[in-house]
């Protein structure tokens, strides 16, 4: 779908969001960002004014009521935490006249099926998208998996990957891998800031300023992951083209293993997964 075409369908539909918290805060300023939508066609609820009053402080309108969201937009972002959304939804009393909505969820564990069950007492078929989204997008670097519930449309699906593919890369997935693929992009973020920090404060202990060693160490971050995108080289064969023999990287990297920096990374990988399909089991 092309950028005229998402703005058009952003400005007819108006854009929701059930939960005002970071991930549909980076997903609404990321849009108007890239020029995608106006704060005043976007809609957020949340129980206290905590975050609301953000998005009103950007032109935004809010309201502590579910409903009133759903009843105004036709496109709403489901960004509550996966336990308190049996509870937001149970907060609509009135459906009558509330149909055709698109619903793109982006909570972690949620099956498609698990959300269409919950958002049948809302109206019959309802059609949803399931992302795993990151917070990168806010600056137009995000990362986002989808896939659609089994009444989406192929429109609904075109619209979530336009809007989002705006803010980063999208990629549709098929809902199997979404756990797994899900815990990439969505966790990933932290993972990374954990490794910024750490070589940051390592930086520190050998004597160079916090903020330098903080630019360098994400400038590094980035350049690395830029190579690993635009090359289409395999990791192993960039890390090798960095180790000199006998040099200074190849002890940093045996220092890494002894350390058994690769089994905690993929280990943090499979907790997180089996964790987002433990928090699926109990929906
Ligand atoms: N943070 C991230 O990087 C990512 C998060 N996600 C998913 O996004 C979702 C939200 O996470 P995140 O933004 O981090 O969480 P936050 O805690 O920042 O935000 C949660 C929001 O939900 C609101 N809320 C709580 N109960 C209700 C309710 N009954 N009705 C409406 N709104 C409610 C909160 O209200 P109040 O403002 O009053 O506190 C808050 O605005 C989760 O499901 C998570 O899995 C997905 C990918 C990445
Ligand atoms: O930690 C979480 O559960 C959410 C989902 C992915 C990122 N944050």
């Amino acid at each position: 779908m092309d950028i005229t075409s998402i703005k058009l369908a952003l400005q007819d539909s108006k854009l929701g969001f059930v939960g005002a918290g970071k991930m549909a805060q980076a997903i609404a300023d990321g849009l108007v960002k890239q020029g995608l939508i106006s704060p005043s066609d976007i809609h957020a609820s949340a129980p206290s004014d905590t975050n609301l009053k953000l998005w009103r402080e950007k032109g935004m309108n809010t309201a502590n009521c579910n409903e009133k969201i759903i009843r105004n937009c036709k496109i709403i972002f489901i960004a509550v935490k996966p336990q308190y959304f049996h509870e937001a939804i149970s907060d609509i009393k009135t459906t009558d006249g509330i149909a055709n909505r698109l619903f793109v969820s982006v909570m972690a564990g949620f099956s498609t099926t698990a959300l269409e069950e919950v958002l049948n007492r809302l109206m019959p078929s309802p059609r949803v998208v399931r992302v795993m989204p990151n917070t990168p997008l806010l600056v137009g670097a995000g990362c986002s998996v989808f896939c659609g519930g089994s009444s989406a449309k192929e429109d609904d699906m075109l619209i979530v990957q336009g809007m989002l593919s705006e803010l980063g890369k999208c990629i549709q997935i098929k809902e199997s891998m979404m756990s797994g693929a899900g815990v990439i992009s969505g966790c990933g973020p932290a993972f990374m800031y954990l490794l910024i920090e750490s070589i940051a404060d390592g930086g520190v202990k050998m004597g160079v300023p916090r903020d330098l060693a903080q630019q360098l160490a994400a400038q590094t971050m980035l350049g690395a992951a830029e190579m690993v995108l635009k090359t289409g080289r395999h990791p192993g064969q960039l890390k090798d083209e960095v180790c000199s023999p006998g040099g200074t990287t190849i002890v940093g990297v045996q220092t890494l293993e002894d350390r058994g920096v690769r089994s905690a990374m993929m280990a943090a990988v499979e907790a997180a997964t089996l964790k987002s399909i433990d928090l699926g089991k109990k929906k």
